[in-house]
């Protein structure tokens, strides 16, 4: 027996269901390929609901990087006018629910063109929290983004980006691919002294 079979016995148990081949190197190796990451989506709800098609295309996009934690933002059943959306019923189970799964995301993408509270307090909110964090503009002739979402970029952490609908596939692999899969030095153990790097 390998010294990490003791410490992992399902690699063993693996190793005999499938003999001929490296099923744990596989599995490791494609885990390591394609990260999967939980993605915290923002986009207008009672701002108004004129980008909804467009959050859709957007969600299946970001399908790609990881699992949509906040699908009910795409949803086209989801109203400005509906008071409840999902499991959530009430105002308070919607702030409680979305503040949770914000804490457990592991990036933010907002759709930031049509302005709206809740999205401003999510990115706020995140930011704080250290997440990772992409914002999309359409430039508009009669509409300017925010100064405190344009200012508050901060290079490997905030971006925020003008763009057409085009450009969301570099965009997109350029945040999950450069910026969200740098794991913090704070989060790493040194293996020697045990401490946080
Ligand atoms: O019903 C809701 N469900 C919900 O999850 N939100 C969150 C997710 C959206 O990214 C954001 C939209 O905020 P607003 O409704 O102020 O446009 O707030 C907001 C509402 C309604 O305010």
């Amino acid at each position: 027996m390998y010294k990490n079979e003791a410490r992992q016995p399902h690699l063993r148990q693996q190793q005999q269901q499938h003999p001929s081949s490296d099923f744990s190197l596989k599995t490791t190796k494609q885990a390591a390929m394609s990260p999967k990451y939980k993605i915290y989506f923002c986009g207008s709800i009672r701002a108004g609901r004129g980008d909804a098609d467009l959050y859709g295309r957007i969600t299946e996009m970001l399908g790609k990087y990881g699992t949509i934690l906040t699908p009910f933002v795409a949803n086209k059943a989801t109203t400005a006018m509906g008071n409840s959306e999902g499991e959530a019923k009430t105002d308070k189970e919607i702030y409680d629910r979305d503040v949770r799964l914000l804490k457990e995301c592991d990036a933010v993408v907002a759709e930031v063109t049509q302005p709206s509270l809740g999205v401003g307090y999510e990115i706020g909110r995140a930011n704080a929290m250290g997440k990772k964090i992409l914002c999309l503009y359409r430039p508009q002739p009669d509409k300017l983004l925010s100064a405190m979402i344009r200012g508050a970029e901060v290079e490997g952490k905030f971006l925020t980006r003008d763009y057409k609908e085009e450009d969301l596939p570099d965009l997109f692999d350029h945040f999950f691919n450069k910026v969200v899969c740098k794991v913090e030095r704070r989060n790493s153990l040194n293996w020697q002294s045990y401490e946080p790097m």
